[in-house]
């Protein structure tokens, strides 16, 4: 689960999330939409421990993850928009590192379960720095999903992904939100939060201005503003 409760962070001069509380409960794919600059990485990397919050607390699968970082951040996976690989590595590689770290069992089975549904099996042995920007998405999920953590926290994942893969994440994300963990998506694709998300929080210049679950959102919004699809809907909540 995950749990944010009074969350601010203040850059020198930019506040970019002001006063943030919500949570994530197992089995539920929170969508996190907003425009540029609403906060929807700075949420996400204080999530996984990246960015230290200047106020509030976030927990992670009962972990605070200011004072428990090492628990909370073996239970999460973050996959940033843009993700680093090591390039001298190969792909194998990466996944036998991550499972070492992670101390996953049967590694090599779910390593290759995971290549063959990613479409990466060929590429075993080729260095990620002779992938393509897609194929280095993949292999970052392919890392993230291995060790099957509680808790994932995915930003703009869809970069790069042909249809193919595009399919496929979309599936897994529902797939491990049904079998217990809690996902948070954040993304700019409307279409793909409706096709995945249980639920929405829609930020708009650091500040909240929904969350809940995905039909109480259609329902406030055709009330409020008569916006009915979650495009007029992201345009009545944001200015
Ligand atoms: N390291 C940083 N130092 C200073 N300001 C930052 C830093 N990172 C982000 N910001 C500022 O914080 C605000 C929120 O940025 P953030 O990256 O969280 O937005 P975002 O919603 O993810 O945007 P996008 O949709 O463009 O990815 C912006 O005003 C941004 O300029």
């Amino acid at each position: 689960m995950i749990v944010v409760d009074d969350f601010h962070k203040q850059y020198d001069q930019t506040l970019a999330v002001h006063d943030l509380s919500f949570r994530v409960e197992p089995g539920e794919v929170l969508g996190l939409i907003g425009p540029n600059g609403a906060g929807k990485t700075t949420t996400l990397r204080s999530l996984a421990g990246i960015v230290n919050p200047s106020r509030g607390q976030l927990s992670v699968a009962g972990h605070d993850v200011s004072r428990e970082p090492i628990a909370a951040k073996s239970q999460l996976a973050y996959v940033p928009d843009d993700p680093p690989n090591f390039s001298d590595l190969t792909v194998g590689e990466h996944l036998a590192f991550t499972a070492s770290v992670y101390r996953v069992d049967d590694a090599q089975r779910k390593a290759n379960t995971l290549l063959e549904q990613f479409e990466l099996a060929a590429k075993q042995s080729t260095p990620a720095r002779s992938l393509s920007r897609g194929m280095r998405q993949k292999l970052a999920i392919c890392c993230a999903y291995l060790y099957d953590p509680a808790v994932l926290l995915l930003d703009e994942p869809l970069t790069g992904l042909d249809p193919h893969g595009i399919r496929t994440l979309k599936r897994t994300i529902r797939e491990r939100a049904d079998n217990g963990a809690a996902a948070i998506v954040s993304s700019h694709l409307l279409a793909m939060v409706e096709d995945v998300c249980t639920h929405v929080l829609i930020l708009d210049k650091g500040t909240k201005q929904f969350c809940g679950p995905i039909e109480d959102l259609y329902r406030h919004y055709e009330r409020e503003q008569q916006a009915t699809s979650l495009e007029d809907i992201f345009f009545a909540a944001t200015t």
